[in-house]
């Protein structure tokens, strides 16, 4: 039996329940009777503590060395790999993906945080020939101070892991905010930061309201750098509230990834990528493919192909062996898929197979959606334009090329793109002409490798890139330095 235990705030080093003294339940989307367990429902004296705690850390935390503080979160990688299944198993729990895909996160996360404790040792200047002969010139990168992270339930430990441990290598302290869906499996990476004995208030995490929290966050005089990922409507507000008082800020947003089917394309691989991009995670992935823009030449036969396959997914909750696709992590996600499907049908877009809730077996008590695939799509359509964040294809039959590409462009998104040809033209046209920041060719549009730069164009980023080393750009200030004897 599952036991649903309270989880805190943590601040200041020590574990602290929130001064409203009320807490909130977290649920298990693939049974929407079950508790996952209790969260912190937070106020702003909580976070007011949380940045007062950062900010006092952040003195003694920049003055260590960067090895120093490298060894923190070796320590801290060696905290999840110990509990990596624990971690895994509350990650499936709480939002719903599948054992090995919360574990192929998990190892993400553990993955990064050496990726960033090595980056401890690395250099952060450059030497410039001054003019003056009797000059030194030379760069430096001085932390921010406070950052601030807020982060969306879809990668509960990648997201955050990916932004704090670059925040803390580079010697800033941090406030996390984690979403609320997932604010259980968040402080289980928590126990781990805090096992890792980095010093008192260097990381704090307050859980509980966007609305409230993030939003004072994103407006707090002293938290210098606010790194955010989530929906395009919220770090809109996040990244105005922010350029308001001056703070440096991060957005990553949503996308509506293309991938191209190419008429010379290798039909099984584009199958397989297509179903795997864009189904995997039940499509909640920013980076989840969405429209599948098909040259007509070959569009019945990759259709007959995707359908066969799709058609033979199995739905369940993430803990079962058999289970392919996994519930979508809320309720709220949940209406807002179907809402969209009612919508493609609405516009007069034709449904090839799902478009429904998943029935029987024990699938009516999650929030089960059905992989969906429509055809007859046209760009202007709602379901070819906004993101949905679910299990839905949309297949777009396109006459070449050029029409594959324009369409593929036209949207506010440019997160990333992929196509399936064997014509290295076709592939040089692609990379110049398509706009977005991942550019995958005979690969899925899913899949961020951690030690590259990652992140989008048009409106599903600020233009600022994350992970691998181009980190260093949010999280630190360059300071040039002209040294005279
Ligand atoms: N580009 C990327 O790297 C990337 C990665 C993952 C998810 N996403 C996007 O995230 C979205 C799904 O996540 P979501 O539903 O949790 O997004 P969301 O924007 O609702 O929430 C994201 C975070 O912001 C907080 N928040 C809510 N209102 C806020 C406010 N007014 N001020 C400050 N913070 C606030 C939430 O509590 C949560 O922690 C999708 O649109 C998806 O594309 C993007
Ligand atoms: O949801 C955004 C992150 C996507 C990602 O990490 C991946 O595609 O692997």
């Amino acid at each position: 039996m599952f036991e649903p235990q309270t989880f805190l705030n943590y601040i200041g080093g020590e574990w602290k329940s929130a001064s409203s003294n009320l807490v909130e339940a977290s649920m298990n989307p693939a049974n929407r009777h079950e508790t996952v367990g209790y969260i912190q429902k937070s106020t702003l004296d909580d976070l007011e503590e949380a940045v007062g705690a950062a900010k006092e850390a952040k003195m003694g935390w920049r003055k260590l060395s960067g090895p120093a503080r490298g060894e923190f979160l070796f320590k801290a990688a060696n905290q999840v790999e110990q509990r990596l299944d624990e971690i895994v198993e509350m990650m499936t729990r709480e939002m719903g993906k599948t054992l090995p895909e919360a574990k192929g996160e998990t190892a993400r996360g553990v993955a990064i945080l050496r990726y960033y404790a090595g980056e401890g040792m690395r250099s952060i200047g450059n030497v410039i020939p001054s003019t003056d002969d009797a000059a030194l010139m030379f760069t430096s990168r001085a932390p921010l101070g406070v950052v601030g992270v807020i982060t969306p339930w879809n990668f509960p430990v990648a997201i955050p892991i990916w932004k704090m441990a670059p925040a803390l290598i580079y010697g800033n302290t941090v406030v996390f905010k984690p979403a609320q869906e997932t604010s259980v499996t968040a402080a289980l990476i928590m126990e781990c930061f805090h096992a890792a004995g980095l010093p008192a208030g260097v990381i704090n995490m307050v859980t509980g309201d966007g609305g409230l929290i993030g939003q004072a966050m994103a407006d707090h005089p002293d938290i210098q750098g606010i790194t955010f990922t989530g929906s395009n409507a919220v770090g809109k507000r996040v990244g105005q509230s922010a350029l308001a008082r001056g703070a440096k800020y991060q957005l990553e947003m949503g996308g509506k990834n293309p991938v191209i089917v190419a008429r010379d394309a290798d039909l099984d691989l584009a199958v397989d990528a297509t179903i795997s991009g864009g189904l995997k995670s039940t499509g909640q992935k920013c980076t989840a493919t969405s429209r599948v823009i098909v040259h007509s030449e070959i569009y019945e036969a990759f259709k007959m192909k995707l359908l066969e396959k799709v058609q033979n997914i199995r739905l369940g909750s993430g803990f079962e062996a058999a289970t392919w696709m996994g519930p979508l992590a809320s309720e709220n996600q949940f209406r807002t898929v179907l809402s969209y499907i009612t919508k493609g049908v609405e516009e007069g877009g034709t449904l090839l197979c799902g478009g429904g809730k998943g029935l029987g077996r024990d699938l009516e008590a999650g929030y089960f959606v059905e992989p969906t695939i429509f055809e007859n799509i046209s760009s202007s359509m709602t379901i070819a334009q906004e993101e949905i964040f679910g299990p839905v294809l949309a297949l777009i039959k396109v006459d070449s090329l050029e029409e594959a590409i324009q369409i593929a462009n036209d949207v506010k998104f440019g997160l990333s793109a992929s196509i399936f040809t064997r014509d290295i033209s076709t592939m040089l046209t692609f990379m110049q002409d398509i706009d977005a920041g991942m550019v995958r060719i005979n690969a899925e549009s899913a899949g961020v490798e951690l030690q590259a730069p990652f992140g989008g164009v048009k409106q599903s980023s600020s233009g600022s890139r994350e992970q691998g080393q181009a980190a260093i750009e949010f999280y630190t200030d360059i300071k040039t330095i002209f040294v005279k004897a």
